[in-house]
């Protein structure tokens, strides 16, 4: 899986929404995109999108990821963002749940874009499994499930958070509490954009 195109990096925004599983990465996202009119890409649904595409030569694989709690391998979801990107009319760009690891976030700032901003959701595990279990009685999502959902913190404690460790030195990092309502995180979260970001 490859992508021909080029991407020309000149005024092109791509800020990170880092957190653990059910933080409300996509929840706040998308309050950014009607306030500050970025396009949204969740790794996560664009990895459940290529794993239903018929013909996907990654399908078992990301379903066996996903189901565990894993981390699908580089270049598989390096490649669905960047063919996304190429394919979008616009240059503002949200990334949420990407890099969850970090050989991902220097493969990505090395031939994708480098990042303008991150922000890191910060919330107990206590509250995000109330909120992924919750979900899950919905979501039909197969890894919103207790058994799934304690491998995913796991990975997200031992391979992602060192990925805002990493990005912490270069004093693009915002750290939000996000235990309180929508609202409430969402206070927080705005003005660090419209510090930085004209609003629509
Ligand atoms: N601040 C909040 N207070 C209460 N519930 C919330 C809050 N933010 C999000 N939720 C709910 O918690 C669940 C997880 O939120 P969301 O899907 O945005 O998280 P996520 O970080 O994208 O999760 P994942 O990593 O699993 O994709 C959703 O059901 C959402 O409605
Ligand atoms: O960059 C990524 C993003 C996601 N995954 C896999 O997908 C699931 C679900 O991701 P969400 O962000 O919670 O939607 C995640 O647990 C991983 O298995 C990935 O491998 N790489
Ligand atoms: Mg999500």
């Amino acid at each position: 899986m490859t992508s021909e195109a080029k991407l020309s990096k000149d005024d092109m925004t791509v800020c990170f929404i880092l957190g653990g599983p059910g933080s409300g990465k996509g929840t706040q996202c998308a309050k950014l995109v009607q306030d500050f009119g970025f396009v949204h890409m969740s790794a996560g649904d664009l990895l459940r999108e290529e794993q239903q595409r018929p013909g996907s030569e990654y399908g078992e694989l990301i379903q066996n990821c996903i189901k565990e709690g894993k981390i699908v391998p580089s270049e598989v979801t390096i490649t669905l963002l960047e063919k996304k990107i190429i394919e979008s009319d616009s240059n503002r760009f949200l990334i949420d749940g990407f890099p969850r690891q970090l050989d991902q976030a220097l493969a990505f700032e090395k031939e994708v874009v480098e990042s303008t901003l991150i922000i890191y959701l910060e919330c107990s595990e206590e509250v995000m499994l109330k909120r992924l279990l919750k979900r899950g009685e919905t979501s039909g999502r197969i890894d919103d499930n207790k058994e799934t959902i304690l491998k995913r913190f796991k990975t997200f404690l031992e391979l992602s958070y060192p990925v805002v460790e990493h990005f912490r030195k270069s004093g693009k990092v915002h750290t939000v509490p996000c235990e309180d309502s929508v609202e409430e995180v969402y206070a927080r979260v705005k003005p660090i954009f419209a510090e930085l970001f004209k609003q629509k």
